[in-house]
């Protein structure tokens, strides 16, 4: 089949009966769900792109095993032009969506072509594994799928360990095996966008311990798979209010869900990792699993320059941009948006070559974007809310700038040559980026969207130290000052 369109991709979610819970109430009929129908329409655009001809060329390739057309997700990079063609993808997806939505369909298309692209890795501890994660690979490839993923347990007691949980199948478990394959027990999270993907792949950071083989998994199932339940939680908009109003929240807001498997059938061909800590804990430094940080990097980018635009152009409306204080918040912004774009490049430019052949970012500054992005966005947002100040409380509806026509071209414009109608569609925007339960949530997803920034400049840190054990500068500077030392001493008897 390869390359899918906006219709195809919606016909999929049709034929789907999955079982998604939210605000009390099974969803049944997901695409004409008023909350749901915005955000598919901004996916379906996506896939459109893929025939585009003004996009084809650049987010799509030819596959070699199948010589049918595949998005660049699915091509795995063997050259600096591969590593380039595939972030051209992330970066047209990106901007189509202004980096609000950080889990498009590439994110995890990406994740699975790098994990099968180390079929070495499974097969270490089970051949049939191997097997497994190539043909899902090209499953998804040829049908050109979307998926989501969870891998957090939930946040019930983490003093305690998988199977110390007051209930041992709280967090996701194994619970026994069958013929046709295996039944999985328990919850996990965060999936974002679940209700509106066509699977899902389970599997887990690394920190398993002995006793907890039973947890220790990885598999993918469809997202209507019997016994699968997907808890949303509140939706941030009603999906009826006008795109006017709310520019970016009635179209961009990804669910987000916890997923309750109850006694889900996971077949023997999906299994991917079973009862194994080593390879569990391993599956992130040994698959290039990590892959999907480049995506996020790109799109992060996006999403920050967006914001630095906003804080510009709502600074620029009002006229305070020629305040010393308010140009201090916005070269921060600017200085911050090109930190991270010379990172990037530097990243992409220093790629190095797994020993499969693949061709990868340089994973240190792709790092330090993932230490840099959870700080700098928040305070992008900060810097949006301290600029726009009031102002950003002001706007009425759509229905009351038509009723009030005079007063608001009167109160409501901003420096010469802004119309009321003109700053208040601009404040909207600010407003939904960051007063809205839409921004927060985008905030939170800066924060945690690939797990505790914490724990991951801890772990960064002692990959760090791993690779740079000595201090040649310090060294150096220890030895000269003997040496001079012991020079002067000499010349002073
Ligand atoms: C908007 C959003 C979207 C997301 N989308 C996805 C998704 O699509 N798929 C997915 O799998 N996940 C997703 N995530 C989840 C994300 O992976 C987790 O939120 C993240 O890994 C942090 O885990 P947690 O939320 O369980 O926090 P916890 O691990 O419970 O941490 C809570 C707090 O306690 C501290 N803490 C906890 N344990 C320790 C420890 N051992 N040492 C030191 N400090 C500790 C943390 O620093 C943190 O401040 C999403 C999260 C958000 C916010």
């Amino acid at each position: 089949m390869g390359i899918r369109t906006g219709e195809d991709y919606i016909n999929g979610l049709q034929s789907k009966k999955p079982e998604i819970w939210m605000e009390g109430r099974r969803i049944t009929d997901i695409t004409n769900e008023p909350v749901f129908k915005q955000p598919i329409k901004e996916i379906a655009k996506l896939y459109d792109m893929q025939h585009d001809s003004e996009y084809q060329d650049k987010i799509t390739s030819i596959c070699e095993e199948t010589g049918e057309r595949v998005s660049n997700a699915f091509i795995v990079p063997r050259t600096y032009h591969d590593l380039m063609a595939r972030r051209a993808l992330y970066e047209i997806w990106a901007k189509a969506t202004f980096g609000l939505m950080g889990r498009t369909p590439d994110f995890l298309n990406v994740t699975v072509t790098a994990m099968a692209s180390t079929p070495e890795f499974y097969a270490k501890y089970n051949p049939q594994w191997a097997e497994n994660i190539q043909n899902y690979y090209r499953y998804i490839r040829d049908n050109d799928l979307f998926l989501t993923h969870a891998i957090m347990n939930p946040q019930t007691d983490r003093t305690k360990t998988s199977k110390d949980q007051k209930d041992p199948y709280t967090y996701l478990g194994a619970v026994q095996e069958t013929e046709e394959g295996i039944i999985v027990r328990g919850a996990k999270m965060l999936a974002t966008l679940a209700p509106i993907t066509d699977e899902v792949i389970i599997y887990s950071f690394p920190g398993f311990r002995p006793g907890e083989e039973d947890y220790a998994i990885s598999f993918a199932v469809p997202i209507d798979t019997p016994g699968l339940r997907l808890i949303c939680r509140e939706p941030v908009q009603d999906g009826k209010r006008s795109i006017f109003d709310h520019p970016l929240a009635s179209r961009f807001e990804e669910q987000d869900a916890v997923l309750v498997f109850d006694d889900v059938l996971v077949p023997w061909d999906r299994v991917f990792i079973y009862k194994n800590i080593e390879a569990a804990n391993r599956i992130y430094s040994d698959t290039g699993l990590s892959q999907n940080m480049h995506q996020a990097t790109v799109r992060g980018l996006i999403k920050l320059q967006f914001a630095q635009e906003v804080a510009s152009s709502i600074a620029d409306s009002i006229g305070v941009d020629g305040f010393l204080n308010v140009q201090n918040q916005l070269g921060e912004l600017v200085q911050s948006v090109e930190s991270i774009r010379a990172l990037l490049r530097t990243a992409e430019n220093e790629f190095t070559v797994r020993p499969n052949g693949e061709v990868v970012p340089n994973p240190i500054p792709l790092e330090t974007i993932r230490g840099i992005l959870p700080k700098a966005y928040p305070r992008a947002i900060e810097i949006i809310q301290t600029i726009g100040a009031g102002g950003l409380l002001v706007p009425p509806t759509q229905a009351d700038m038509e009723a009030l026509s005079d007063d608001i071209e009167r109160y409501y414009g901003g420096r010469e040559g802004v119309s009321g109608e003109e700053r208040l569609h601009l404040f909207k925007l600010a407003w939904d980026l960051t007063i809205e339960g839409f921004g927060q949530r985008l905030v939170q997803y800066e924060r945690y969207y690939s797990g505790d920034p914490v724990r991951k400049l801890g772990m960064f840190y002692n990959n760090y130290k791993r690779q740079n054990p000595s201090f040649p500068l310090v060294d150096r500077a220890l030895a000269e000052s003997k040496a001079n030392d012991s020079k002067n001493k000499v010349n002073t008897k």
